[in-house]
């Protein structure tokens, strides 16, 4: 599990640390340094995304003149392209943004570090204030150092992309809001730039967070550089999980400055965790309800239900789906092959005979005929009850309504065999009349979010709730009492308990039926922990989360870097959940 520490939490764990003279700034700049040493010494092609690699010369620094403002010039800058001269710093240029706290410390700091390496550093102090050791530090290893003041923005553009590296420390998890003039302004520049200038623009690397954006919500509220790379201190922060911040912060890479770990110990051991691969023993120590996470394979497999020898079909969960129209009959075969092939005890499926009979076709383990079920899915392919919708729906807006008074305990146990967790996604949420318990999982996207939260009196459309997933996310839970799980390229799940910001697909995933699979596969693991669910009301998000990591990883193996058609990714859930449970 990886944790996002609040900037409140960061500060509360700085604290003791730093009035114990534990040197947390000292270690933080020679990470950082390190990691900006890295990047220049791979050249600027290496670890960026394959399209923005191509063709792009390796750059050399031959000199490191500067011109009379201080500033490295565009025309001083010669580049070549050889292999040769991987590895290469000396003579490198970085460009530092330094704002008026520690962030900026960090920055001057890491620049002192790189200037002793032999590399041509010029720092950009965006405010009047700077961090004066830091300052000092880097004066005194040779740093050269200009105002924004005294210089103006288009020349620092012009240094930038005259440079190997800029690295972002404008303001870090002290920030509050947009970023403020100047640095908003500077940063706005800087941005519109690097969008014009593509593949010419020197690597980026975010000191802590990319400076401007919402550090513990993930909105971006205002201009924000976007970053190859972010080098986070201590823990990271909600912002670099969440979307839409996470997707400006390029690689994160985790920097132990000697917080607490899970064992309480407050042990520097001085390691560097990348976020992609691999897990950090970092966590809170005191988990709060609502920290914002991001799962890992290890964490699935703890929740997969495995059978044991004592289970049969009935014990290990049957899974009722209620899919699907003569109109729309994929999504019924989608959403039953996603719970198939999850592995439950037994797949039952409701709806017109004519897409019964397409999904015994598809998967002839499915059983068409009602009985009991231990959870359900409900609505994929089916339209919804608004009035702009067709009446046309074979009457599985009938069989919603009943198998949803299951859930939320409308009727009375001896018709539905007691609490009943369920998928409720597509059509079904437009026919939510009860408050429901955390173990419903409604599954919208960003356009069903803002449609379901326009019928709860909230004025917001697509864009707002893709703007701040978080807290629309947060919103619909309390609002419905739901577990509530909003699809994207960075899923975000929120129940009573923690929060999950899942990034577990590769971008083919966004096709048709792809969320109709998904479905499936969590309407598996709700039914295979349906006692469960019904019993602890945070478990809902976990199993929404696992059945999101799980989905991810089936479509990147499914798409193996190229296209991608939804049923493939239920066909690579079995060999994803082994590789899960084998790790
Ligand atoms: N947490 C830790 O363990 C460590 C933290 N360190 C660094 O310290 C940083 C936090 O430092 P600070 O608390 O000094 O705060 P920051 O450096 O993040 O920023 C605060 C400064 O920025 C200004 N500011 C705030 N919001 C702004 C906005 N919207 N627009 C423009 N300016 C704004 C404030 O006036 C204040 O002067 C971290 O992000 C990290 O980089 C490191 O030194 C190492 C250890
Ligand atoms: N850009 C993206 N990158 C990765 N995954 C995505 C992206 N866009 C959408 N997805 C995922 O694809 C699925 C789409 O589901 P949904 O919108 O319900 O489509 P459908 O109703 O056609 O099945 C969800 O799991 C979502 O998280
Ligand atoms: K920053």
């Amino acid at each position: 599990m990886k944790d996002a520490w609040s900037s409140d939490e960061v500060r509360k764990a700085e604290e003791p640390l730093i009035a114990a003279g534990e040197p947390l700034m000292a270690r933080a700049a020679y990470a950082l340094a390190q990691a900006v040493l890295r990047e220049v010494a791979a050249g600027p092609a290496a670890g960026r995304a394959p399209d923005r690699r191509a063709g792009r010369p390796a750059a050399v620094r031959l000199g490191g003149s500067l011109g009379s403002d201080g500033l490295p010039g565009t025309a001083r800058i010669r580049r070549a392209r050889t292999a040769g001269t991987r590895g290469e710093v000396r003579g490198a240029r970085a460009l530092l943004l330094v704002g008026p706290g520690n962030n900026g410390g960090d920055t001057l700091f890491a620049g002192a570090h790189l200037v002793r390496r032999g590399m041509s550093v010029t720092a950009v102090l965006a405010s009047t204030r700077a961090h004066e050791e830091g300052l000092a530090a880097f004066r005194s290893a040779g740093g050269k150092v200009v105002t924004l003041a005294d210089i103006r923005v288009p020349s620092v553009v012009q240094s930038a992309l005259a440079s190997d590296v800029v690295l972002d420390g404008l303001v870090g998890v002290g920030a509050r809001g947009a970023l403020r003039p100047p640095a908003g302004g500077l940063v706005r520049t800087l941005a519109e730039a690097r969008e014009k200038a593509g593949e010419r623009w020197p690597r980026t690397i975010a000191v802590d967070i990319p400076s401007g954006i919402g550090v513990d919500d993930g909105a971006v509220p205002g201009p924000v550089l976007p970053a190859d790379r972010t080098v986070t201190f201590g823990a990271l922060k909600p912002g670099l999980i969440l979307p839409p911040a996470a997707h400006l912060a390029g690689e994160v890479e985790l920097v132990d400055v000697g917080f607490p770990t899970v064992a309480g110990t407050t042990g520097w051991s001085g390691a560097v965790w990348g976020v992609a691969p691999g897990r950090h023993a970092m966590s809170g120590t005191d988990p709060a309800s609502g920290r914002v996470r991001r799962m890992e394979p290890a964490d699935v497999a703890e929740l997969w239900p495995v059978p044991s020898p004592h289970d049969h079909k009935y014990t290990r969960g049957v899974v009722g789906v209620i899919a699907g129209t003569s109109t729309y009959p994929g999504a019924a075969v989608l959403a039953t092959s996603g719970a198939v092939l999850a592995g439950p005890g037994m797949v039952r499926y409701l709806g017109p005979e004519a897409v019964g009979t397409r999904v015994l076709l598809a998967r002839p383990e499915v059983v068409v005929a009602g009985g009991r079920v231990q959870a359900w899915v409900l609505g994929p392919g089916v339209p919804g009850v608004g009035p702009e919708d067709g009446p046309d729906d074979d009457g599985q807006a009938r069989r919603i309504f009943g198998a949803l008074a299951a859930v939320t305990g409308v009727l009375s146990e001896d018709v539905t065999g007691g609490k009943m967790p369920a998928v409720i996604d597509a059509g079904a949420l437009t026919m939510l009349e009860h408050r429901l318990p955390a173990w419903a999982v409604l599954t919208p996207h960003a356009g069903e979010l803002a449609e379901l939260l326009q019928g709860l009196g909230h004025d917001v459309d697509r864009a707002a709730v893709e703007a701040q997933p978080l807290h629309w996310v947060r919103t619909a839970h309390q609002a419905t009492g739901a577990t509530v799980l909003l699809k994207g390229a960075i899923t975000v799940v929120a129940g009573p308990g923690d929060v999950y910001a899942q990034a577990d697909a590769p971008t083919w995933t966004g096709t048709a039926g792809s969320g109709d699979v998904l479905a499936g596969i969590l309407g598996t693991l709700l039914a295979g922990r349906s006692a469960d669910v019904v019993q602890d009301e945070t478990l809902a998000a976990r199993l929404a989360a696992a059945a999101v990591l799980v989905h991810g990883r089936a479509a990147a193996r499914a798409s193996a870097g190229g296209p991608l058609a939804a049923l493939e990714i239920a066909r690579a859930v079995p060999a994803v959940v082994a590789d899960l449970l084998g790790a």
